[in-house]
């Protein structure tokens, strides 16, 4: 896969502290790639530089084929609309900005806003949209000139859950034709669309990888047992290696080497008279691998 950014040593220090340290990523063409860290990790931070808005203190940002500046879209975290102008209005004179030749402007701008929902809004004023659709008009005057990159700094945070899934769903499309990179709070989200997850803590790059990779590393895969009383999880436990926890009526076994496997475990399960009322194999969540991220020394 291409190559589209290729990010090296990038530092932004302010006074005396370095907010964003050494950090070295590429994103790879059509792919997307989720940016998570506590709060004050250096994720805005990090976008702004890639924008431009900010100048790094050292680093570089380098993309193939051409200038940063020419070919993003961004979708800052609280986006300013001008809340007397229509939607159409809007995305016209944000095309215009980016370089959309006046002529095709308002036709670009049309297309662009009924591909991201708001087709039958044109004409509305934005003071008048509701916060999804604002979202949606952010990301409309962020795709309107047809960048090679998208960044977005938390795209959903501020929405509620049916707010979420439309954004969403339209990042998951926009992600055919471009490629993303977005900040995000929401683990969940990114455990749905991303590539790539860069793990900023204290302005380090601390963990980089696709989910999968990521979960290798991070997560304790176990087997979960559940009995129909504690007393019968106690018993089971006394008696198999290797030896589970029990909490209440479950029994958490580790995987370890992909052993037991799950054949072996139902084996001897079956040869035992408990009544047992689910088996399964669990992973960490997003969310407990982030946590175990956050507070490793
Ligand atoms: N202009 C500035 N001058 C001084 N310090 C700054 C400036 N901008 C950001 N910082 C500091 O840099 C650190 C990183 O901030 P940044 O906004 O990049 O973090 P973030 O990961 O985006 O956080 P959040 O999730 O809360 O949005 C914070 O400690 C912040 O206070």
């Amino acid at each position: 896969m291409t190559i589209l950014l290729k990010v090296t040593g990038l530092t932004k220090q302010f006074a005396e502290k370095v907010v964003v340290d050494d950090i070295d990523f590429t994103l790879k063409e059509n792919t997307s790639t989720a940016l998570i860290g506590p709060n004050g990790a250096g994720k805005t931070t990090t976008l702004s530089m890639l924008t431009g808005l900010l100048k790094p203190t050292s680093g570089s940002v380098k993309m193939q084929n051409g200038e940063v500046r020419d070919n993003i879209g961004f979708l800052p975290q609280y986006p300013q609309f001008h809340p007397w102008l229509s939607a159409i209005e809007f995305t016209e004179m944000a095309a215009k900005l980016n370089g959309v030749p006046a002529k095709s402007a308002k036709k670009d701008a049309q297309k662009t806003l009924e591909f991201v929902g708001l087709g039958n809004d044109l004409n509305k004023k934005i003071a008048t949209f509701s916060g999804g659709m604002k979202q949606r008009l952010g990301i409309s005057q962020a795709i309107v000139h047809k960048p090679k990159l998208l960044l977005l700094d938390e795209p959903v945070s501020a929405l509620d859950p049916v707010g979420r899934r439309e954004v969403l769903d339209l990042l998951k499309g926009l992600q055919q034709e471009t490629t993303i990179l977005y900040s995000t709070h929401i683990l969940n989200d990114a455990e749905e669309m991303t590539d790539q997850l860069l793990f900023l803590r204290d302005g380090k790059l601390v963990e980089q990888g696709t989910l999968r990779e990521v979960r290798q590393r991070f997560d304790e895969l176990h087997y979960v047992v559940e009995f129909s009383s504690e007393e019968e999880a106690k018993h089971f436990t006394d008696q198999y290696e290797p030896k589970g926890k029990v909490k209440g009526c479950f029994v958490y076994i580790a995987i370890i080497d992909e052993g037991p496997s799950m054949q072996q475990l139902l084996k001897y399960l079956s040869d035992t008279p408990y009544k047992i009322r689910k088996v399964e194999r669990q992973t960490a969540s997003l969310e407990e691998i982030f946590m175990k991220v956050a507070k490793r020394i």
